[in-house]
């Protein structure tokens, strides 16, 4: 391996050196593509990028790529601290060892790609602080949305702006579980599988179906559109695992399709600015363009008071397609090296307080098994109205001796919805509150 002086860190740059850690299903692809597009990268960047070491748990694992063996190490710790690193690709994934691996890297002079967002999301201050002191860029385009651009708009093309609400399915597996459930009836497990052995979930899948991917994208996208901090445990988390056949039927009774919606907004209140971030399946009507984003494919709402609406929509998921995401990053890391700046760190100085969930507002379906009996309807309205939840719509289906009402409520607080569901649950002509859902994506009423 030659490890002349013809570094970044040098004055006479002539090449950029990569180390990736990792080389899984997003690792794999960003070495085939580093290799197969090095020609073009070099002409884009202005010299040659070259993979000078990949960090991996086993030497003899089976991989999508074919690799140098000379190029394979399993101490990345090493690898990091190599004087002839340039630039760090961590897609390792976790908490720990990437923490670690990414601030030894800072600190020994290397920019860093990441597509890490559970790590941005718990621990982000700690990185961007280390980025800024050491003088070196940390890039995260592929962590929100995979191949779609999203952070780079958002911190970037959107500055001068000031964006108000973030709306987007940001986690293709449950995309992919839900639309099947929707389109083709398929059970809840054997779609994960699936999803899993087209390289969408993660390592391990509860992440993505108890929501915890898509709300550590929710708190990296919350930071970034309202330049404050907002961590994973700031978001307000509910998965996909209790949605039934019956819940999909419900929705499409409506009109509607279920998604697991990221939800990020500034919200006006007596106090002043704060901040709302909130992850939970929702009905949103089939006419809205959430609802035609289909199989794993994601897809991002903007709102800005300038610009206006704005929509981004592409792969989210995917070894190839979040690939592309760090190879993009990668050779904006890669220029600024060569050019000897850096790019824009973090920006979170409105220091925006965060709504807890039931402070949140939006409207609710509701469907509740009671008695059908005279004035049972009449006895449920009521218990809404004594919660101050408005009701929009109310339907009755008889189906022997009980009935089924769905209602359909204006929009009112989490708290006042949940006290409603509490105090129902306790009437004897109440059998059950059989499902509640959210209802997002129509205007506000
Ligand atoms: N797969 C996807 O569609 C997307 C993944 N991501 C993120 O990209 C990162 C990587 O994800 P995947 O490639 O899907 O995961 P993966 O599980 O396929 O790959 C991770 C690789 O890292 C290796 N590894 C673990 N600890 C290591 C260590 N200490 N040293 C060296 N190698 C080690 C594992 O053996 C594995 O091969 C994660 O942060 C994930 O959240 C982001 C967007 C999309
Ligand atoms: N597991 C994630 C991968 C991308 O972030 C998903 O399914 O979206
Ligand atoms: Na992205």
């Amino acid at each position: 391996m030659d490890s002349g002086s013809d570094t970044a860190h040098d004055s006479g740059v002539k090449r950029l050196r990569v180390a990736l850690l990792g080389c899984g299903s997003v690792g794999s692809q960003v070495a085939r593509l580093l290799h197969e597009q090095a020609g073009d990268l070099e002409a884009r960047v202005g010299a040659p990028v070259e993979l000078v070491g990949v960090a991996v748990r086993r030497l003899d694992a089976p991989r999508e790529v074919d690799l140098p063996t000379e190029l394979l190490t399993t101490d990345a710790e090493a690898l990091v601290r190599r004087d002839d690193v340039d630039l760090v690709v961590e897609v390792i994934g976790g908490i720990e060892p990437a923490r670690s691996l990414i601030l030894a890297a800072l600190e020994h002079g290397a920019s860093v790609v990441t597509a890490n967002k559970a790590l941005l999301a718990e621990d982000g201050s700690t990185l961007f602080a280390a980025a800024e002191k050491a003088d070196r860029d940390l890039y995260y385009e592929a962590a929100v949305a995979g191949a779609i651009p999203i952070i780079r708009p958002l911190r970037e093309s959107l500055a001068g702006d000031r964006v108000t609400r973030v709306l987007g399915i940001v986690n293709g597996t449950t995309n992919f579980i839900l639309d099947k459930m929707d389109t083709t009836g398929a059970g809840f497990t054997e779609t994960l599988e699936e999803a899993q052995a087209l390289g969408y979930a993660e390592a391990d899948p509860t992440a993505d179906i108890e929501g915890f991917d898509a709300a550590a994208k929710a708190a990296i996208l919350a930071s970034l559109a309202f330049h404050t901090r907002v961590t994973a445990a700031d978001v307000h988390r509910e998965g996909i695992v209790d949605i039934s056949a019956s819940d999909i039927a419900g929705a499409r009774d409506m009109g509607c399709v279920v998604k697991l919606l990221a939800i990020c907004e500034l919200v006006e209140g007596d106090h002043g600015t704060a901040v709302s971030a909130r992850v939970h399946p929702a009905m949103i009507p089939r006419s809205h363009p959430l609802a035609s984003v289909r199989e794993a494919y994601n897809a991002v709402f903007v709102e800005s008071e300038a610009a206006g609406q704005l929509m981004f929509y592409g792969p989210g998921a995917g070894g190839a397609p979040t690939a592309s995401a760090v190879l993009g990053d990668l050779v904006t890391a890669a220029r600024n090296r060569l050019s000897r700046v850096r790019g824009v760190g973090e920006s979170a100085y409105a220091q925006l307080p965060v709504l807890s969930m039931g402070e949140t507002t939006t409207r609710y379906h509701v469907q509740i098994d009671v008695d059908d009996r005279t004035g049972v309807l009449a006895a449920v309205a009521q218990v809404f109205a004594e919660h101050e939840v408005s009701i929009q719509t109310v339907r009755q289906e008889g189906r022997g001796v009980d009935a089924q009402l769905v209602v359909v409520s204006h929009r009112a607080s989490d708290a006042a919805l949940a006290a409603t569901v509490e105090a129902l649950r306790a009437k004897e002509y109440v059998h059950d509150v059989s499902s509640v859902m959210r209802v997002e994506g129509e205007s506000d009423q």
